[in-house]
């Protein structure tokens, strides 16, 4: 599977170019089915991208958004990822658009896990577009190296589409979509920033062991496009 760069000379630039980019794939799956899935990822590197995105002109009543992972947070906390995506995505053009999330009413993560997998409300897959982020320790979604739950997270056997997380290194439970599941999307976008994130996603691709650097296993079984600006 390989790996294509789109880098872009400011970060203002890459968010208006890459948020056309994206309605447009949206567009084009409503007008080749009816409807489109998009997926989007927390953290602090999209929240000026969703403000561009969610002034989009394209049919958001048929778009359903949900996350490729989730805090395991009430939707109320600083840390909740719906959240962000409620108050930044999901306004202006893009209000009308379903929210699919990822957060249940169960105290632990581990518990919601049957209840998200027999949930009919959850987009069917591939998604039609999903984003990803990447951590300092190349983890992806909330698939983390130092979790005891990645190997089977990245098992693209399994047969799950969610798994919760614990991670040791960054605070919640969490919710994720597995591999298997992440790397079925049909346009499957790595949005990154900064020379940093960029030595580390170059270095994670080197290692032998997937599991150490989880952004290597979804480059290895995905067309990747890598979105990035300095
Ligand atoms: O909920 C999360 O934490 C994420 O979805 C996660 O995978 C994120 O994309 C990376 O940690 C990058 O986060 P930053 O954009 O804050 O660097």
């Amino acid at each position: 599977m390989a790996l294509t760069e789109q880098k872009f000379a400011s970060r203002e630039s890459l968010n208006e170019q890459f948020a056309k980019q994206v309605a447009g794939l949206l567009s084009d799956a409503i007008a080749a089915k009816g409807n489109a899935s998009l997926a989007v990822s927390g953290g602090s590197t999209p929240l000026p991208f969703f403000q561009q995105l969610c002034q989009q002109p394209i049919d958001w009543s048929s778009v359903v958004v949900t996350l490729a992972d989730e805090r395991w947070v009430d939707n109320t906390h600083a840390d909740s990822n719906e959240k962000l995506v409620r108050e930044n995505l999901l306004v202006d053009k893009a209000a009308v658009a379903r929210f699919f999330p990822l957060k249940t009413g169960h105290d632990n993560a581990f518990d919601a896990v049957s209840t998200l997998h027999a949930d009919d409300a959850q987009p069917r897959l591939p998604f039609d577009v999903l984003i990803l982020g990447m951590g300092g320790d190349a983890h992806t979604a909330s698939l983390f190296p130092c979790c005891a739950q990645i190997d089977a997270g990245l098992d693209l056997n399994s047969g799950n589409t969610f798994i919760a997380t614990e991670p040791t290194t960054a605070p919640h439970q969490r919710m994720s979509y597995t591999l298997p599941a992440l790397v079925s999307a049909n346009n499957l976008f790595l949005h990154l920033t900064g020379d940093e994130k960029l030595a580390v996603l170059e270095q994670a691709l080197t290692v032998a062991n997937a599991a150490e650097k989880p952004i290597k296993a979804v480059v290895e079984n995905a067309d990747v496009t890598l979105v990035w600006a300095p």
